[in-house]
């Protein structure tokens, strides 16, 4: 039961939503995730709260880069580096202690609680250090030490606030199939995390974000109402409103698309999250910690299944609102996105071999280096690819050493794929050459076109340093409500 101090506990009347924090969000905005998040959301439902590991300014320095870090140096002979790496986890870990948490006894316990986690962490180095090795399943537990400590000052700081919440680890909810394997919940608000080990190991069978996933499996664990993954930006954009002024906040987007978009630059929310809680029926809120009182973005699923699994339509007046129709005759595409940093490899063959042949031997070289494709276009003589931007951490020069045995090679560095997406491009007679026109017009160079199997994306590859350029006189022409698009004549409207 809540002690008479809490005044805020979670009531088993209520329906749960699951909460989920970035690390960028838990570092710069505690305050007003226990204040004006959990506080206000904490009256009308019971929440579980997930949380990734702290970041301050930038991911880039944040707390699972650091692991990272630590891990790889302990990988190194006589190499101290990791001790530093975790000491200076400790530290700020603690100091956040002290600045935040007002009760002594919560902030000694919490405090006590990060020694113990740190120095777990540093003696499990020491020893992956004298035996040199660091297996998957070893790598996941270093990396998700940043998880835990992240909610457990969490937890701390909600408690501190006078909010009923206590810290669980969700280590072993996994089974191998990535389904929920069953906890049991009660009353408390839950800040959670790491969800321990998974098949393959955490980064090459999930990825970076992972969080969401986690938070995604809590949510079709406990048959949530809704999933709300909490961002520093108000929803999802018509493009990435750093770049482009003009963007608007969409309502509402389909999963198909949210999933698209993260693929091709804009890592609003991790896919995984979607196909998860999607079949479950759970609706996804994005919403910005820094303004909670905004709608943010629903990622609303448009089939007709409803969340008992019958079949009735899926509120047809809110996709009608939006833009979006069952006949999928909306005029407009929903959003334009830019993933930079890629490489193009053009392979041509050199006829040794049938097609079959050379397009198997090109697929086992970039499985042997385990290279991801974004993109590929083909005829039977020649294949362009676009490769990520992890790919220039894989050894490049042994991939494309590979190919040459099957063909020239040649590859383009610095650029983009720019990608216009929309469920309801299906149907727009014309949209592909209109977005080929306004970049012609822009005198944007179109290095390689393609479109996606799913048919909701057209992309294409740009020279990165047109990239901006490119997104916003797309995004102009294309998506701004202002300029209502108008295709070739059809002899049957699809108005
Ligand atoms: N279409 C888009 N809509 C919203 N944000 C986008 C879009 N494309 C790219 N972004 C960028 O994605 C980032 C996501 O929000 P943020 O909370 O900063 O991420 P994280 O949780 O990973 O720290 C923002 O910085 C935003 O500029
Ligand atoms: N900390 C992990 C997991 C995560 O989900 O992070 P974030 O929610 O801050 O993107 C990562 O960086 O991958």
């Amino acid at each position: 039961m809540p002690s008479t101090e809490t005044q805020y506990y979670n009531n088993p009347d209520l329906p749960w939503v699951v909460q989920k924090f970035g690390g960028t969000s838990v570092g710069k905005f505690l305050d007003n995730i226990a204040n004006e998040v959990v506080k206000e959301y904490v009256k009308q439902n019971r929440l579980v709260v997930v949380c990734s590991a702290r970041s301050g300014e930038s991911k880039q320095n944040g707390t699972t880069n650091r692991l990272i870090r630590a891990a790889n140096f302990a990988l190194q002979p006589g190499c101290d580096g990791y001790w530093e790496e975790l000491d200076s986890i400790l530290k700020e870990h603690t100091q956040v202690a002290h600045d935040m948490i007002q009760s002594d006894t919560i902030r000694k316990s919490l405090i006590a609680d990060i020694e113990h986690d740190c120095t777990k962490l540093t003696s499990f180095l020491k020893a992956a250090q004298i035996i040199n090795e660091i297996s998957p399943r070893s790598r996941d537990i270093i990396i998700g030490a940043g998880e835990k400590l992240s909610c457990r000052i969490v937890a701390a700081v909600l408690q501190d606030r006078g909010i009923e919440a206590q810290f669980v680890s969700l280590e072993n909810i996994i089974d191998r199939e990535f389904e929920w394997a069953g906890i049991r919940i009660n009353h408390e608000i839950f800040p959670t995390g790491f969800f321990g080990i998974v098949p393959g190991s955490l980064l090459s069978t999930v990825g970076r974000g992972y969080t969401d996933l986690c938070a995604a499996l809590t949510a079709v664990g406990l048959g949530a109402e809704e999933l709300q993954v909490w961002k520093e930006v108000d929803g999802i954009f018509t493009a990435d409103p750093r770049k482009v002024k003009s963007a608007r906040l969409l309502p509402i987007i389909t999963p198909e698309e949210a999933a698209e978009l993260t693929y091709y630059g804009s890592e609003v929310i991790h896919p995984f999250t979607m196909e998860q809680v999607i079949r479950s029926h759970i609706p996804i809120r994005i919403k910005n910690v820094q303004n909670p009182s905004g709608a943010g973005t629903v990622v609303f699923p448009t089939d007709n299944i409803s969340k008992d699994g019958t079949s009735s339509p899926h509120s047809p007046k809110i996709l009608a609102e939006n833009g979006y129709s069952l006949d999928l005759s909306r005029k407009y595409p929903t959003a334009v996105t830019i993933k930079d940093g890629v490489i193009v490899l053009n392979v041509h063959s050199n006829r040794k071999s049938v097609s079959h042949g050379f397009f198997a031997k090109i697929f086992s070289t970039l499985d042997r280096y385990g290279v991801v494709v974004d993109l590929i276009s083909t005829s039977e003589v020649h294949v362009s690819m676009v490769l990520g931007v992890d790919s220039a951490d894989k050894d490049l020069a042994r991939v494309i050493e590979g190919l040459r045995s099957v063909g020239e090679v040649d590859v383009l560095q610095n650029m983009a794929i720019l990608s216009l997406v929309g469920k309801q491009m299906k149907n727009m007679v014309g949209i592909a050459g209109m977005m080929f026109t306004t970049l012609a017009s822009a005198g944007v160079n179109i290095e390689m076109i393609s479109q996606g199997a799913s048919e909701i994306n057209i992309s294409c590859v740009i020279e990165e340093s047109c990239a901006v350029t490119a997104m916003n006189v797309i995004h102009d022409q294309l998506l701004s409500k202002r300029n209502k698009l108008v295709l070739p004549a059809l002899k049957t409207s699809l108005e």
